[in-house]
């Protein structure tokens, strides 16, 4: 899930762009870049680590210009180790082309082929980003009107993309000499936002993956990026938008809401935060319905992002709501850190018990998702430490049953803990007392109640659908099988460097 941004200004885009990258680090923590236009030239920078560990003063001080482009990297394709698919990735033909991709392409292998074979065109790593960068490249030449572009060439070679990409995709681009580009897949599926600054020598734009991004850099909200649409902004502030699709049809990834955006963000009409709030109100309900008999005598979250409904839940149950965990601050989200033997240590590094919660009590500890199961299994054990008589466990979202495939890291279906277990064995598997999860259409619903206009989601982890209609059995054995692969083919190199990049998020 990575983070991305995109900027036409009339001063330094830099600093803004550093900025933004800050807000956003929640959404990739193993690399972070930078590109901007200077006149004809771009300047890039990006690397492995933090957006913090990324820049010196004198990698920002190299990024000059006005308009610029920026990533944080969550590796769903490739390897997390590899630097050089770290984004934006950078093209010079038919124009100097610098992109910045969230999502993951399904049908990258094929289209590697094809711009191999057919377009006459070397992909040199292996991210579907740098992929996506030249079929997009590839759709410009065939569309531009000799060496000039216009923005109907360029909503052109976006409709071509549409017509060969398949999977997830938001898009921020620079085409030198040209503008902004933006775009989003058909369906949607990541988010994607534009804001708006009037300034005395006229707008500026910013398109980022979340609302928070334009509050922190002093943007207008104007509207989400609709599924299908691009928008282009001239190198003179000059806004184009247009429908690149004839199958357009929004169906957001609903573990945005569950997990991966900040709270204080807007997705698609919908306030992330409200939807957590009214996934702790089903939750209650259905534990009140399936859990008459059982004794609670407090709710603790664990921290962060299953605050908002863990507090609601307690709410409308009446039920004493206390932190019992607090959170070191300085480490990372452990569920996108590479590497298993990473996550599990950072839980207890990240995590520590209050006795005075535990001790003598019984209590309900809520979580957003049980994906691994790496957490709930440390804290119910951190739990039952501390002298917690009973320990339940309340998951806001239901079973993860399945892969995904558009762009979070659960590729396959043994690392899941729910995969093959029924909800009394994951119970078990984690050692608590009792656990409930949420029903699939309660999650709908309470990402629904604050826009209601959402007819589709992208729930694929929790129902093996997918939307995309491309995922067949077979696909999903070969993604299994290409991730083990490339876990058996790690070098002890490898091994030491994902680690210190965890080392890095870590110490956040
Ligand atoms: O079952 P698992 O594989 O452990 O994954 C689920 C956990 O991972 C996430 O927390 P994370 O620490 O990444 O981020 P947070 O601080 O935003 O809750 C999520 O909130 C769950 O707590
Ligand atoms: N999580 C993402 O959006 C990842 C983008 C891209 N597939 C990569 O691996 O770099
Ligand atoms: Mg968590």
């Amino acid at each position: 899930m990575c983070g991305i941004l995109g900027v036409v200004s009339y001063s330094p885009a830099n600093q803004l762009l550093y900025d933004g990258l800050q807000v956003l680090q929640h959404r990739g923590q193993d690399a972070a870049g930078i590109a901007t236009m200077d006149g004809d030239t771009i300047h890039l920078h990006k690397g492995n680590g933090l957006v913090r560990d990324v820049f010196r003063t004198r990698n920002m001080r190299a990024l000059q210009g006005n308009t610029g482009i920026a990533h944080v990297r969550y590796p769903t394709a490739g390897s997390a180790v590899d630097h050089n698919e770290a984004q934006p990735f950078y093209v010079n033909s038919p124009f100097g082309i610098v992109l910045g991709h969230n999502g993951n392409l399904t049908n990258a292998e094929e289209l590697k082929k094809q711009l191999f074979v057919q377009d006459l065109r070397h992909v040199n790593t292996n991210s579907d980003s740098e992929v996506l960068l030249n079929v997009l490249a590839h759709e410009l030449q065939s569309k531009s009107k000799g060496l000039r572009l216009d923005a109907d060439s360029i909503f052109a070679a976006v409709s071509g993309v549409h017509q060969r990409c398949r999977g997830a995709y938001a898009v921020v681009a620079i085409i030198a000499g040209y503008g902004l580009l933006a775009f989003r897949d058909i369906y949607g599926i990541r988010p994607l936002v534009i804001g708006v600054n009037e300034t005395p020598e006229g707008n500026e734009y910013l398109i980022a993956s979340e609302s928070v991004a334009l509050d922190t850099l002093g943007f207008k909200f104007l509207r989400d990026v609709a599924p299908g649409e691009a928008v282009f902004v001239d190198f003179q502030g000059r806004l184009y938008t247009r429908q690149c699709s004839d199958n357009a049809q929004l169906s957001p990834c609903i573990f945005e809401y569950v997990y991966f955006s900040r709270p204080d963000s807007v997705i698609d009409g919908i306030s992330v935060h409200e939807s957590r709030l009214y996934m702790g109100e089903y939750l209650a309900d259905k534990l009140a319905r399936i859990w008459p008999d059982v004794k609670i005598d407090v709710v603790i979250p664990i921290p962060d992002s299953s605050r908002p409904s863990a507090l609601q839940l307690a709410n409308r149950l009446n039920i004493l709501f206390r932190e019992g965990f607090v959170k070191n601050r300085y480490i990372g989200r452990t569920f996108i850190m590479p590497g298993q033997a990473m996550r599990k240590k950072s839980v207890r590094q990240k995590l520590n018990a209050i006795g005075l919660e535990f001790k003598g009590k019984n209590v309900l500890l809520v979580d957003d998702s049980i994906v691994r199961g790496t957490t709930s299994r440390e804290i119910v054990q951190m739990a039952r430490d501390a002298g917690a008589l009973k320990v339940y466990f309340a998951s806001a979202a239901p079973p993860v049953r399945y892969p995904n495939v558009y762009g979070i890291d659960m590729p396959s279906r043994a690392e899941l803990i729910a995969t093959g277990r029924t909800d009394e064995e994951i119970c078990r598997e984690i050692g608590a007392d009792a656990l409930i999860y949420q029903d699939l259409e309660d999650l709908k619903s309470s990402v629904r109640k604050a826009n209601p206009a959402i007819a589709e989601f992208e729930a694929s982890c929790f129902d093996g659908i997918y939307i995309t209609g491309d995922i067949t059995p077979a696909y999903l054995d070969k993604v299994e099988r290409g991730r083990s692969a490339g876990k058996a083919n790690k070098s002890a190199d490898d091994d030491q460097m994902e680690l210190e990049l965890a080392m890095s998020a870590s110490s956040m």
